[in-house]
């Protein structure tokens, strides 16, 4: 599949995001791969795995598009989304056909994180770029600098984000309507249901990443927690 038929393939569908933290409850080292089993089972257009164990597992008993990633954090930059080049090339080389990589302009190595974007292109040009933003923004500059795909995984970085726990649409609706025409726009981050589905497509998304609604159970508690016990802790963002 060359990358316009890639991209054509995803259209109108729902990509899982099967990601497991080694301090989930559920963590099992089995679990990425029954989850990804079980995405594939349920009608799943593609997949999106962190780690370069989980890209070459699941490449191995998928044909199904994989957006792969790798998380780096430290203290020196916010970004961890697949950071530099010796990740991108990981990530390809272990058989992802889409990189996801940090699409916003906060600083890593004396450098904006969308910068990455047309090094990747560069030197992989049959590689999917798959950038995740916190708003449009860094949705256009990081279409600008080569990006092919364009979601807004980042919103609640933003220093004034709505809310932790829910999609912001208005801010989605818009960045459909600013992007259609130079780059695909996705939706991820907090599609909790398939009506939150629906809504993302009527607004234009190309395809729906869904991540913790259908894979960490523990999340999947929390919500129902804190939705019956009126968000008693403030949580972390990360997960
Ligand atoms: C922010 C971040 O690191 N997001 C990660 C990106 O790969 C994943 O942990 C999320 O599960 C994914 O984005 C899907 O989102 P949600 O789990 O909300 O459906």
């Amino acid at each position: 599949m060359d990358k316009h038929e890639l991209l054509e393939s995803l259209k109108g569908g729902l990509i899982v995001s099967c990601q497991i933290e080694k301090h989930a409850p559920c963590w099992h080292e089995d679990m990425v791969e029954l989850m990804a089993r079980s995405a594939i089972w349920g009608g799943a257009c593609g997949l999106r795995l962190n780690g370069i164990d989980n890209i070459k597992k699941i490449r191995g008993i998928t044909e199904l598009p994989i957006i792969g990633l790798v998380k780096v954090f430290s203290d020196e930059t916010e970004i961890f989304m697949t950071p530099t080049m010796k990740e991108v090339a990981e990530v390809i080389e272990a058989g992802a056909d889409i990189v996801a990589v940090d699409g916003t302009d906060r600083m890593i190595q004396g450098r904006r994180g969308y910068d990455l974007i047309p090094e990747i292109k560069k030197t992989f040009p049959d590689t999917v770029i798959f950038a995740d933003v916190r708003d449009e923004e860094d949705a256009l500059a990081s279409l600008a600098l080569g990006a092919d795909i364009v979601a807004p995984t980042f919103y609640r970085f933003k220093k004034d984000a709505k809310s932790s726990d829910l999609a912001d649409w208005e801010m989605f609706a818009k960045m459909c309507a600013c992007c259609k025409d130079k780059g695909k726009v996705m939706m991820e981050g907090k599609v909790w249901t398939p009506d939150d589905a629906i809504r993302a497509f009527h607004y234009g998304a190309h395809s729906v990443v869904i991540g913790s609604a259908i894979t960490r159970p523990h999340l999947i508690m929390r919500r129902f927690y804190d939705h019956v016990n009126g968000y008693p802790e403030k949580r972390s963002l990360f997960y």
